[in-house]
């Protein structure tokens, strides 16, 4: 059952002509991170390397590809967090740079804190080295134009949100046994400066221990704030659940208590996986004993042997 990685790029509606470029990008994210557990690398190394991949990856609101917040600008979010420590690392409202994900785990690796933000996170890049990148290297033509969309009097807010969620994340377990998460995003778009989702926050943007798994979620931040979401289906594999029906059992309670969609990728120690959505469609991809599963829509999941794919 070991190694496996499991992706999501984001809960929403994928509009159809950009869901293959959902699809292959989660797939060949999926399958770097695998050959990275193939190789004797850590659950960390691999979700990193997954989420990184998809920061770069345009089609995707994290890294190059964020949605803009009210002033057109580019602030980003990122966490990652280790099952065996519990250590984490995070960075919120962060600018200027092309990869959160590092930058998170530089936070869990150099300092004492889970969380730097704003300008402050940007001080700790300048002194890690990370290059600075000007923000219009983040902004593509599509996110500026759904922007310029959504400040438009007839704008329907609610249905420009789910035209692009696209947040990253990704979950693993490594030969050793040990789980990791990591999740990155643009946020919400056209979200005010200065706000802070729940990507960042452990417990609810993702969660990972040895003891129980690891999730990594996607959807409306704020009401996955509400209820701390990956850490609430954690909670029910501890009392026994499946990572499946723990996922199910999680997404339902953040519909019913407070009207929130959203996606998760969870595993449990024992390479269990599941990825499960409330919203229309996620992107997802999983890799495990060399065959990569993947899928967009409900129910979906199609299954490739990874030597044969392209
Ligand atoms: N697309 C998303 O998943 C958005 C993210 N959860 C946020 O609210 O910042």
């Amino acid at each position: 059952m070991l190694p496996v990685v499991v992706v999501h790029g984001g809960a929403g509606h994928i509009p159809k002509e950009r869901s293959d470029l959902s699809t292959s990008g989660v797939c060949s994210a999926v399958r770097s991170a695998y050959a990275v557990l193939q190789g004797g690398g850590s659950s960390m190394d691999a979700v990193v390397e997954a989420a990184m991949l998809l920061e770069n990856n345009p089609s995707f609101n994290a890294g190059c590809g964020s949605v803009l917040n009210l002033k057109g600008e580019v602030e980003m979010d990122a966490l990652v967090m280790d099952g065996k420590t519990l250590s984490s690392g995070a960075v919120s409202a962060v600018r200027n740079i092309a990869n959160p994900v590092q930058l998170a785990r530089l936070v869990m690796d150099k300092t004492s804190h889970a969380c730097l933000t704003a300008e402050g996170a940007s001080q700790f890049a300048r002194s890690m080295g990370v290059p600075e990148v000007p923000q219009e290297s983040l902004i593509t033509e599509y996110s500026r134009m759904r922007w310029k969309k959504n400040l438009a009097p007839d704008a329907n807010p609610v249905e420009c949100q789910m035209g692009k969620m696209g947040t990253v994340g990704a979950v693993a377990v490594d030969t050793d046994g040990n789980v990791a998460c990591a999740t990155s995003t643009g946020g919400m778009l056209n979200k005010m400066e200065g706000r802070v989702g729940d990507t960042p926050c452990i417990g609810s943007g993702g969660y990972a221990d040895n003891m129980s798994g690891a999730v990594s979620t996607t959807g409306h931040g704020e009401a996955i704030m509400k209820v701390t979401l990956a850490r609430h289906i954690l909670f029910h594999m501890e009392q026994g659940q499946s990572a499946e029906a723990a996922s199910d059992l999680g997404l339902a309670h953040m519909k019913s208590r407070v009207g929130g969609l959203g996606g998760v990728v969870t595993v449990d120690p024992q390479g269990n996986w599941a990825a499960r959505f409330s919203s229309r469609q996620m992107a997802w991809a999983a890799a495990q004993k060399g065959t990569l599963h993947y899928g967009l829509y409900t129910g979906e999941h199609f299954t490739q042997i990874i030597e044969d794919a392209h």
